[in-house]
């Protein structure tokens, strides 16, 4: 495949190596200083996404607009998802998006699911999150973090929203979950959920031990989205249901 790289900091230059080894070639690299253009995105067979939560934004529309397949794996754009859906439905559109692209923390996420409904009986629990990224991370809490507490609250009824002290955009009033999102030197992604009584303590981890489960996720993607049209998670590339 030729692909466009779309930001070239971290995660782009990690998907860089996993694109090579498996035989792909990067044809074009859009960073802040030198965003999409449409000559850029010619003969592409799929953009990968992993830019700012800023940027994200205008990079989905211009690849839709330009009918390029896309791999989403930016975080930080929720709030616009149900445009961006509309766009694709209606456009004849093909995406992949996720908040985290490896497969541990897909199975991560169906352990949260069937956690939360195990716990669901026992009021005495308190479901609480705990999300630890590195200090250049830009959103709080990580798109990770939206998701299990998304999948714990369809799954256990304490709760009906989340909140997190580290964003001013939601408020904590009202009942709501916390998710506490700490920031460290060069932490590559842990999240913990854990269910509090008095008497003890359930929790289950996963912790990422580098970028390369990320990456190779969001290029198993790009080789899936070939001939497909619509909005897709990594569930579906999985077959995860
Ligand atoms: N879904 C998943 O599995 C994962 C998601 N992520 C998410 O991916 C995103 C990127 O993470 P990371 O690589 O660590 O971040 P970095 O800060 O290392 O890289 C961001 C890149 O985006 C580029 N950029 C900024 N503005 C634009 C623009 N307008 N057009 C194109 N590129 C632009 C930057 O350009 P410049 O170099 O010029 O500054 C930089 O190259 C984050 O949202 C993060 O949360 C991260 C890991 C896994
Ligand atoms: O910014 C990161 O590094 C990560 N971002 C994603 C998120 O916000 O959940 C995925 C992973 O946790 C690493």
């Amino acid at each position: 495949m030729k692909i466009v790289l779309v930001g070239y900091g971290k995660m782009g230059k990690e998907i860089e190596k996993i694109l090579v080894s498996r035989g792909h070639e990067v044809i074009g690299k859009a960073t802040k200083d030198n965003p999409l253009s449409s000559e850029m995105v010619k003969n592409v067979d799929a953009a990968i996404d992993f830019s700012t939560p800023d940027s994200v934004l205008d990079n989905i529309n211009f690849l839709i607009t330009h009918k390029i397949p896309s791999i989403i794996g930016t975080t930080g754009w929720n709030e616009s998802y149900d445009e961006v859906k509309h766009r694709i439905d209606t456009e004849d559109g093909a995406m992949v998006h996720a908040s985290n692209f490896s497969v541990g923390v897909n199975l991560f996420f169906k352990l949260n699911e069937q956690l939360a409904k195990l716990m669901e009986p026992y009021k005495e629990y308190t479901p609480e999150m705990t999300e630890i990224h590195h200090t250049e991370k830009l959103d709080a809490p990580s798109g990770t973090a939206i998701s299990l507490a998304t999948d714990l609250l369809q799954n256990h009824t304490q709760f009906n929203d989340w909140y997190c002290p580290q964003n001013d955009k939601k408020s904590k009033s009202g009942n709501k979950l916390k998710i506490e999102a700490v920031r460290e030197h060069d932490v590559k992604g842990t999240h913990t959920i854990s269910y509090q009584s008095k008497i003890d303590t359930i929790s289950i981890t996963h912790e990422a031990h580098n970028r390369e489960g990320f990456a190779l996720g969001a290029v198993i993607s790009a080789e899936w989205i070939q001939n497909k049209k619509g909005i897709f998670t990594m569930k579906d590339v999985l077959a995860l249901s």
